[in-house]
């Protein structure tokens, strides 16, 4: 495709081009792709697709480009430089793990906690904040709460300060640490503690190659059982939680019991495993 032709002729090669290299979303991704460039909606290239609108030679190779880098399995969300999570548009692209929708699930326990708190102003940190897209989730929907966002990876961590600092409505601060060892000062103090820790074991490797070869490893992997970060995450949630505090964790969805048993062996108690809505486990709550 090189020359001027109409969205529903562009859109029909988009289609079959990332259809061809194994993009389930096909279609979708290729009206985003086109959305990109010719600053439309996906919805509206979909309604101009039955109409013959010309797109110009230049704009043509534009979408070409694009089409290309997505045939070649780099996340939509890369190629656009946002994505979507809950209300939010969060900055992403290379070295920041790309936010998923069964995280929103996740968010809405760290929420629902923390708006039961009785407290005029409560705490809540982020444990691997990442995009921060966790964090301004619990910041923009409890506009009472204040929010610390933990990362460590120096490649992710200038994402999660350009989300922060445009979304965070100054109630979120980032504070680069181990989440093992993170935020001494606020021991006994935090009210809601949420992670969505790496999880992976170390020898799994993620099917999809936008997985595989673009999120950060440092995102994904964590020891033989891919549950190292989730103990840290477990001894740091004890340590920073109020007594009656929450902590909210996602993880595999083979790991439910796995995970329970290392909130408790932690010393958190009632945890319990929260099927999403294709019922896999993969959310766990706890409570100090
Ligand atoms: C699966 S990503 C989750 C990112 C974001 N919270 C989300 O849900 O989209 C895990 C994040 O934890 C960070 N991370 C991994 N190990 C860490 C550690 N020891 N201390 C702090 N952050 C860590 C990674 O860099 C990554 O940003």
């Amino acid at each position: 495709m090189s020359e001027a032709a109409t969205i529903d002729a562009l859109l029909a090669w988009a289609s079959d081009e990332l259809a061809a290299a194994g993009v389930a979303s096909a279609r979708g991704d290729a009206a985003h792709l086109i959305g990109h460039v010719l600053e439309l909606g996906r919805g509206e290239v979909e309604a101009k697709a039955i109409t013959a609108m010309r797109v110009p030679a230049d704009r043509v190779a534009e979408v070409v480009t694009l089409v290309d880098r997505r045939a070649r399995r780099e996340p939509l969300q890369h190629i656009l430089g946002v994505a979507a999570f809950r209300g939010l548009t969060l900055a992403v692209g290379p070295g920041v793990f790309v936010p998923r929708p069964e995280t929103e699930i996740v968010a809405q326990y760290a929420i629902d906690a923390l708006r039961a708190r009785p407290t005029v102003e409560p705490l809540a940190v982020d444990l691997g904040s990442g995009s921060g897209a966790l964090a301004l989730a619990l910041a923009t929907e409890v506009p009472n709460a204040r929010v610390v966002a933990v990362e460590k990876t120096p490649e992710a961590v200038p994402w999660t300060r350009r989300n922060v600092e445009r979304l965070g409505a100054g109630r979120v601060s980032v504070v680069v640490a181990d989440l093992a060892d993170a935020l001494p000062e606020l021991a006994g103090s935090v009210d809601v503690v949420v992670s969505n820790p790496p999880y992976v074991p170390e020898r799994a490797l993620p099917r999809d190659p936008e997985v595989r070869l673009f999120d950060p490893p440092e995102a994904l992997y964590s020891g033989t059982d891919g549950l190292d970060a989730m103990r840290a995450v477990a001894a740091t949630a004890h340590r920073l939680l109020v007594p009656g505090g929450t902590l909210v964790v996602e993880h595999g969805e083979e790991q439910g019991s796995a995970v329970r048993r290392i909130l408790a062996e932690a010393g958190l108690r009632a945890s319990a495993t929260h099927p999403d809505l294709l019922g896999r486990d993969r959310a766990t709550t706890a409570a100090r």
